[in-house]
């Protein structure tokens, strides 16, 4: 069951008719989104934080787009982008700027997680499409904000959790089998990622003159500089991040929750133990952790460090996948058969909902144009980031915990739910 989706799709549906009616329908496109792809027709997009996979989106949004401006606060980092556009590609520090500008349809964000929903939500407030990098939030708050955004504004939003569009469909396949009840009724998902980085303490250096530190804060609570919460580093610091758990976790968490058939809802029990340097000025995300969760239905997900895949066990057979490989009894078997194998390729043309499968950047655009909803959807990922950050919960507060998935909210434990957010600082909060 897919309520969310449906209700979106109705929705956008009939904005459609709203706007062939030629009642104002502000935000939802703009005219060049419904011209052919010629040279001068395609969308002008931009791309915001523009470091590691920030660069690599921007470049792929290129390709499909106009890439007219990009922001980051390392300055350096906006230059080094925009000097490999072909064409006029203008450079920002501050994303408000970019936003303001009227010409742009479309954003790709790729900052450090603490600034995905504030800069998503005023993207989509000044009219843009969004892509936005994985783990889309920081708090489960913050993704029911972006839903309710995501919802009023009508705008198409794509998380980057590419695992559901790429690494030749091996993830569609091991979702495929699993939802078909191949492998049993009542499953097993033991979703391992690598272990987090330790390091620290850190020194407070002067920040370099290419960097708005004050900016690259954001919501954070203020601190001196450290060159090591910068730079790919942000994910090893609470403050910025759910540490592995939710940056690799939520990939392999969004598959194992899409497979169960539970990605509109979320776990009844939460236990885990992980490993913490509480010593100041150091990485502080958990190192190693082992967590499990409790599902109506009897399905379980285990989320726990070391190695890399996600396998799915149950009474009747097993798989296992990551990004190099789907392998398995019910894999081999179905690969023996012409009929089998035309069958699993059916379903997976039904899991991507009949929508063309030709990468998870063009899956965007195609969505921009068409105005579905994309794969990678904000209600799904909000339930699979939601996961992950209930794991980081129970861990921190080192016990078992009881969650309402259909309230959001914990059972009898006041503690717990005032980690459901945090304190935003002024004026980087959320209002939505
Ligand atoms: N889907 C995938 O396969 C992958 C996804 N990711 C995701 O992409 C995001 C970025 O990760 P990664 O590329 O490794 O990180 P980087 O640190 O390499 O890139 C982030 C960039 O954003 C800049 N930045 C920080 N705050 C702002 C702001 N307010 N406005 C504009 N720019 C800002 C950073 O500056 P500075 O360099 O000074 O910190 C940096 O240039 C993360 O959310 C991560 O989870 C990452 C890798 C792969
Ligand atoms: O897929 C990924 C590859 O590794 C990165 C970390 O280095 C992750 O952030 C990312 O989501």
């Amino acid at each position: 069951m897919r309520h969310h989706s449906t209700s979106r799709r109705d929705f956008l549906k009939s904005s459609t008719g709203v706007a062939a009616a030629g009642i104002a329908a502000p935000y939802l496109w703009t005219s060049a989104v419904f011209a052919a792809d010629g040279p001068n027709e395609r969308i002008n997009v931009a791309a915001i934080g523009v470091g590691g996979r920030g660069s690599g989106n921007g470049r792929r949004a290129a390709g499909l787009g106009n890439m007219v401006a990009c922001c980051d606060v390392d300055s350096q980092h906006a230059e080094r982008f925009a000097a490999g556009i072909d064409g006029n590609c203008a450079t920002y520090t501050d994303y408000r700027k970019l936003l303001d500008r009227k010409d742009i349809d479309a954003v790709t964000v790729g900052t450090p997680d603490h600034w995905h929903v504030k800069i998503s939500i005023d993207a989509m407030r000044a009219g843009k499409d969004v892509y936005c990098e994985k783990p889309l939030t920081l708090t489960i708050d913050e993704g029911k904000q972006i839903c309710r955004v995501v919802k009023e504004t009508g705008k198409v939003f794509q998380v980057g959790t590419q695992q559901r569009s790429e690494n030749e469909q091996r993830f569609l396949k091991a979702v495929a089998i699993a939802r078909s009840g191949r492998l049993g009724d009542k499953l097993h998902a033991l979703s391992s990622v690598g272990e987090a980085s330790s390091g620290g303490p850190f020194q407070v250096t002067k920040p370099p003159a290419n960097l708005d530190w004050e900016m690259w804060q954001g919501q954070a609570p203020e601190t001196g500089y450290m060159a090591e919460r910068t730079h790919h580093n942000f994910r090893w610091w609470q403050e910025y991040s759910g540490g592995q758990v939710t940056d690799w976790g939520v990939h392999h968490t969004d598959i194992a929750l899409w497979a169960l058939g539970l990605d509109e809802t979320g776990p009844t029990k939460i236990s885990g133990k992980g490993t913490f340097n509480k010593q100041k000025d150091c990485y502080n995300v958990a190192k190693s952790f082992d967590c499990l969760m409790d599902f109506e239905g009897g399905h379980q997900i285990q989320l726990t460090s070391g190695g890399n895949e996600l396998v799915i066990t149950g009474d009747k057979g097993k798989i296992r996948v990551n990004r190099g490989g789907l392998t398995g009894k019910p894999v081999d078997e179905i690969a023996a058969s012409k009929e089998e194998t035309d069958w699993l390729n059916g379903e997976v043309e039904k899991l991507y909902r009949n929508m063309r499968i030709a990468g998870h950047m063009q899956n965007f655009f195609d969505c921009i144009k068409s105005r579905e909803l994309p794969i990678s959807d904000v209600y799904t990922h909000h339930r699979s980031v939601s996961a992950c950050h209930l794991a980081n919960i129970a861990m921190i507060l080192d016990r078992e915990l009881t969650w309402d998935p259909q309230k959001e909210d914990f059972v009898g434990d006041a503690e717990a739910t005032s980690m459901l957010s945090r304190e935003q600082r002024k004026p980087y909060t959320i209002d939505a």
